[in-house]
């Protein structure tokens, strides 16, 4: 019996040619992507292309199905190829190990997909991937899982919301002052662990952490405070000169647990009606640990006592003094400066934001807690869920039937859908047709064009005048911006005569038009770069395909409120796209479940009629047995 039998008798000839047929992209090869790409592959879709930048982890294990001990340290994306092709050799698979940013994935080489997948786990991955399926026209399923909730999204250029279309919330932040100066909860002080202790003595300073937040409180009175916590911040830079030597953990120690506490101390109004901090004695807790810190760490799921917690400080501010140096030792000349970042994986800088948490916490009267407990707080860790990532991917193979078989965009959107999977509701699964993108959008109200340039050649001139004023007749007034630098403008013409290369336009990287004329005014454009070396008997910027810029409409047509029934687009962790907003849906609302419900009962009745519009349809025909869920 041929591999493809069940599939083809599941999805009917038609739509399984059509899979057969297809070539798609999935980016990220984790919790979904494992899971997705089983199902594409057992589905029987022609040629697969995974990309994923990481490797194996051994926590990966329990979910990543595809994945084996013998494979920790290897790429996922390769991996994943090796373990999938096994289940279907007729699929063609394609594997990079490589970030999906890179500009050899550029907007051309989207164009070769006839369907994208992300599954990924972090905003900005997932942006890129959204741009470039705009700027090459192709249809993107967004995904993501966090617990118990999942997520699905249709993504079609012009004829649905992209994934920018609703602002996605910011991380949450805390207070500099609560951190550095007050906290009252243990993770003010993982926080404080991580985005300052480790990040000033190891990594990039406290001014670039995303988790705190340095404006001035409502009345703009802590000022003054900010600017002793600065003094503090160059006072610990100077202290980072005794990295590699023995005393280095007692000079970190005696300003972060003594002298900063005592100076907070003599602030005696910061603490009435609080409890006030207790500073810490180096060597009295020297005395007091007499277990090495490598039994402890043995240890992980229990909470280790004040005098063990100054152990792993000890320790791990060694291991990581002595790591940064040899990679600083080893740095090549020219190079950017070396630094380490947190990682919850990475048991040397773990080890150090868990004892210096916990220290801290001791100070300050807080309730410490054991390694483990502190991983999962540290990395914004919501436990993940293997059924939920199966079903998610399940999902999406679902809404890309969907894609492949509705070529007609009313068709589509008719039928496409947003996928939620949550535990919060009356319902376990609930779904909205896809909504129109957004007017304001910042990202696909933007049109995008794709240009070829031989970047050595083409000038800056050569975009304005044969591109856009000739080739699509700009008038006078607009402007040409790079990352919102003006490059020209009526009144800029300075750089008209450099090339590409010389103003950084490379592949990967884009300019902005804004046209600035009083009537008929172009909508914005964004031109992605694609460098290439064109013959040099030819023009050195060309266009895919021959264009007309659409005018703007008149009036602003006003955003649409967003929606109500559980449309959530939270973002916290980076782990999911979407959240649900915890909003009951009626059993009217809500299509999916109660059509099946409702269609599987009409499907028994009337068992011969077919229509387009529903929502499941069991077909028993003769020769092409079909069940079709839509
Ligand atoms: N820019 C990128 N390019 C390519 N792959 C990416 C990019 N960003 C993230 N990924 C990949 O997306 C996948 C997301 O999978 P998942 O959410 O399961 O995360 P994980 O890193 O495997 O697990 P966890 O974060 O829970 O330890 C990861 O394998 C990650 O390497
Ligand atoms: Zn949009």
């Amino acid at each position: 019996m041929s591999r493809d039998k069940f599939a083809q008798q599941s999805l009917g000839g038609t739509l399984h040619g059509m899979v057969k047929k297809s070539r798609v992209l999935m980016v990220g090869a984790g919790g979904i992507g494992c899971e997705l790409l089983k199902n594409l592959v057992l589905t029987g879709f022609g040629e697969i292309h995974i990309v994923d930048l990481d490797t194996i982890d051994l926590s990966n294990l329990n979910r990543q199905f595809l994945f084996r001990n013998e494979h920790i340290k290897k790429s996922k994306a390769l991996v994943a190829k090796e373990a999938a092709q096994k289940f279907n050799p007729n699929v063609k698979i394609e594997a990079y190990h490589e970030n999906i940013k890179d500009s050899q994935f550029n907007a051309a080489w989207f164009q070769q997909f006839n369907l994208v997948f992300n599954a990924l786990d972090n905003l900005d991955a997932r942006r890129h991937v959204n741009k470039m399926c705009l700027a090459s026209n192709v249809p993107l399923i967004e995904s993501g899982t966090t617990g118990f909730n999942g997520n699905v999204q249709v993504i079609k250029k012009g004829d649905t919301e992209c994934y920018d279309c609703v602002p996605k919330p910011t991380p949450k932040t805390f207070a500099t002052c609560t951190i550095r100066s007050t906290p009252s909860q243990l993770i003010h002080c993982i926080v404080w662990g991580k985005s300052y202790l480790f990040a000033e003595l190891f990594g990039i300073s406290e001014d670039d952490a995303p988790e705190l937040d340095q404006s001035l409180d409502k009345e703009g009175n802590n000022a003054d405070e900010i600017a002793k916590l600065r003094q503090e911040a160059t006072k610990l830079k100077r202290v980072r000169e005794q990295m590699g030597s023995q005393n280095f953990p007692r000079a970190v120690f005696e300003m972060v647990f003594r002298e900063d506490i005592e100076r907070l101390l003599s602030m005696e109004d910061m603490w009435k009606g609080k409890r006030a901090p207790v500073a810490l004695d180096f060597d009295q807790l020297s005395e007091e640990s007499t277990v090495p810190a490598a039994t402890l760490l043995q240890d992980d799921q229990r909470t280790w006592s004040t005098e063990e917690n100054f152990a792993i400080f000890v320790d791990s501010i060694l291991r990581l003094g002595q790591r940064l140096e040899t990679e600083r030792a080893q740095k090549e000349v020219g190079k950017s400066a070396v630094v380490l970042s947190f990682d919850k994986d990475d048991a040397d800088t773990l080890d150090f934001v868990v004892a210096s948490a916990n220290l801290r916490a001791a100070i300050f009267g807080i309730e410490p807690r054991s390694k483990f407990d502190i991983k999962q707080m540290a990395g914004n860790i919501i436990p993940a869920i293997a059924t939920t990532n199966a079903m998610t991917a399940g999902l999406c193979v679902l809404q890309a039937f969907k894609i492949l078989r509705y070529t007609d965009p009313e068709q589509l959107k008719r039928h496409a859908q947003v996928v939620f999977l949550t535990r919060t509701t009356e319902r376990n699964l609930a779904a909205d047709l896809v909504q129109p993108p957004n007017p304001e959008c910042p990202t696909c109200s933007v049109t995008q064009i794709t240009l070829t340039v031989d970047t050595a050649r083409a000038k800056l001139s050569d975009l304005v005048e044969d591109v856009l004023k000739s080739q699509l007749d700009y008038g006078e007034e607009f402007n040409v911006t790079k990352d919102g630098d003006l490059l020209y403008d009526a009144d800029e013409d300075a750089h008209l005569d450099k090339t590409f290369s010389e103003l950084g336009l490379i592949t990967g990287s884009s300019v902005t038009v804004i046209d600035d004329a009083d009537e008929d005014c172009k909508v914005n454009v964004q031109f992605s770069i694609d460098a290439k070396n064109l013959p040099s008997a030819d023009k050195p910027i060309s266009m895919l395909r021959d264009l007309k810029i659409a005018t703007r409409p008149k009036a602003a047509i006003p955003v649409a409120a967003p929606s109500t029934n559980g449309h959530g687009h939270a973002n916290t962790n980076g782990t999911s796209n979407g959240t649900i907003s915890g909003v009951k849906r009626t059993a009217d609302e809500a299509s999916l479940e109660d059509d099946i419900v409702r269609k599987k009962g009409k499907v028994i009745k009337e068992k011969q009629v077919m229509n387009a519009d529903d929502i499941l349809v069991i077909e028993d025909e003769k020769d092409d047995g079909v069940i079709e869920l839509d």
